[in-house]
């Protein structure tokens, strides 16, 4: 009986205990348990109907495997879907199609459509698997989209050989048709590496320019658009001679003198995606890679200023701080940079010289094909001759200032005139003195509602006077102070000479 009371106490102690143990275990299963459940279930419940159902199902995912690059099954299936579906599916989601003139349809999620092949039904439905969010909330769900076929089991052999080469071939077709060319870009802007699924960020290229808008030297110019053309149309001539189907351009001139508008033109003529490369928002070579991964063949890839963005020793720096000269602010510059680079993963983070010719002829660099890199300096002097040999980049085009020829184009383009007695005028500066297309376009530009051709003509032969006038001022100055130096050289000779008389 004397023991009673603390048995009693200790019993209610472990019970205490156990009830909190069974407590705090619960409420863990609680936060776990509903979505594990429901894998376990589902996963049991696929077995065990896989067993009497008699049909196959095919599953086409958006990021297959360690989902470096989006699967291109899906691509095409969505598309060949987009096409087929929107006259059965009730629910479909709309998007802005080729030139943004038309909305193009697509099957929106859990929608289900059924196709006929050969006498064969099909069903393909668009699902997503939706991953929980982190129990720490610290990344958003994550949604992996897929497609699934379902069909019956006697068309085994006839669906998964000619009916998916049948999807995939149309699909792709008209995705070509469909393809809205886009201008991508590596911005820094915000970055989730889980959630969001690429790097680059793009916008819808629409740029007018094009190779009969741009002022250059016919000959030269036909020159490009040949080389061009023959490089789209050789994928076997470089399957023979076993090289990756690319080819590097560099457009070197001073500024002003259309690199980023024969860029554009390029990309016009050749139906081509853009992706500009930002160099100094690059943290590493490994993401230089990732983003040369995620790039899709028929694609341009252009890094502009190329000197600016990297330095002969790997060292990254801004434009800015070249064009400043001045030591004082060379030297901010650097330290801003240097504590900049320190908070971006302590200064270990930048992309080498090595990184960027590995980038361009890499291993990495033949998945996809069909791509062009375009790099454009204006002095191309500054350029390490490893980056620039051929094979790197194979075709150098200088674009210098405006010739006659050039300011023909340009005046057909924007006056629209062949000839005008004041030509040979123009042609006579323009021999005499260096003008940029970006100058001569400027003065070309009617500037109010009542500007004529002529008056336009007039700017741009005012325009040439001055920059004749301020060309001739700069050679005086010029002379004069090499003048200077000259006669401070004579005095100092001199009194050289005194003094040596002297001492003799
Ligand atoms: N060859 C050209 N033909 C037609 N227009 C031109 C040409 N060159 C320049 N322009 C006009 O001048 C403007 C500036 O040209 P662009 O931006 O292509 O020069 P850039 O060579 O890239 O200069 P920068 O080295 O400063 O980047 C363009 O908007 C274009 O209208
Ligand atoms: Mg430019």
């Amino acid at each position: 009986m004397e023991m009673m009371p603390s048995t009693m106490a200790e019993m209610w102690t472990k019970m205490g205990s156990t009830i909190a143990s069974f407590m705090f275990i619960w409420a863990i299963f609680r936060q776990y348990c509903p979505y594990e459940l429901r894998r376990y279930f589902e996963k049991y419940t696929h077995t065990i109907m896989g067993y009497f159902s008699p049909y196959i199902k095919i599953s086409i995912h958006e990021f297959a495997g360690d989902r470096l690059k989006r699967s291109e099954a899906y691509a095409a299936v969505e598309a060949y879907l987009s096409a087929n579906s929107s006259k059965t599916a009730r629910r479909l989601k709309a998007e802005m199609g080729k030139d943004s003139t038309n909305l193009v349809l697509s099957m929106d999620e859990y929608e289900k459509v059924t196709d006929e092949f050969r006498g064969a039904k099909v069903w393909w439905v668009a699902s997503k698997v939706v991953s929980p969010s982190r129990p720490m909330g610290y990344y958003p769900e994550q949604e992996k989209r897929y497609y699934r076929l379902t069909f019956h089991k006697r068309y085994r052999e006839m669906i998964t050989g000619a009916y998916l080469e049948h999807v995939v071939k149309e699909g792709k077709e008209i995705r070509v048709r469909n393809r809205q060319r886009k201008l991508y870009t590596n911005s820094p802007g915000y970055k989730w590496p889980s959630y969001k699924q690429t790097m680059w960020s793009h916008i819808v290229f629409e740029h007018p320019a094009t190779f009969e808008t741009m002022a250059m030297e016919p000959n030269k110019k036909k020159e490009i658009i040949e080389d061009l053309v023959t490089f789209s149309q050789s994928k076997e001539f470089y399957a023979r001679i076993g090289k990756a189907w690319k080819r590097g351009y560099l457009l070197y001139g001073p500024p002003g003198t259309g690199k980023s508008t024969m860029i554009a033109a390029m990309a016009n003529l050749l139906n081509y995606d853009v992706y500009d490369l930002e160099l100094t928002a690059v943290k590493d070579n490994t993401e230089l890679r990732k983003l040369l991964i995620e790039t899709t063949s028929k694609s341009i890839i252009v890094i502009e200023d190329i000197d600016c963005s990297l330095d002969l020793t790997g060292q990254r720096k801004k434009k800015s701080g070249k064009a400043m000269g001045d030591e004082e602010k060379e030297k901010m510059e650097k330290e801003r940079r240097e504590a900049k680079e320190e908070s971006n993963n302590g200064g270990s983070s930048k992309v080498t010289l090595s990184g960027l010719l590995n980038f361009i002829d890499g291993l990495w660099s033949a998945c996809g094909g069909e791509r062009l890199i375009v790099f454009t300096t204006n002095y191309v002097e500054k350029l390490d001759p490893a980056l620039i040999r051929r094979g790197r980049m194979d075709k150098h085009i200088e674009l210098s200032y405006c010739s006659f020829e050039g300011f023909k184009v340009l005046a057909k383009n924007y006056l629209k005139l062949e000839t005008h007695p004041l030509f040979d005028t123009i042609d006579r500066l323009m021999r005499e003195v260096d003008i940029t297309p970006a100058d001569v376009a400027e003065s070309l530009m009617p500037k109010s509602p009542l500007d004529n051709a002529e008056k336009c003509l007039c700017s741009l032969i005012q325009a040439l006077e001055d920059a004749k006038a301020e060309a001739a001022n700069k050679v005086a100055e010029q002379e004069e102070t090499s003048s200077n130096q000259n006669e401070d050289h004579a005095t100092a000779a001199m009194d050289h000479e005194n003094s040596a008389s002297e001492n003799a």
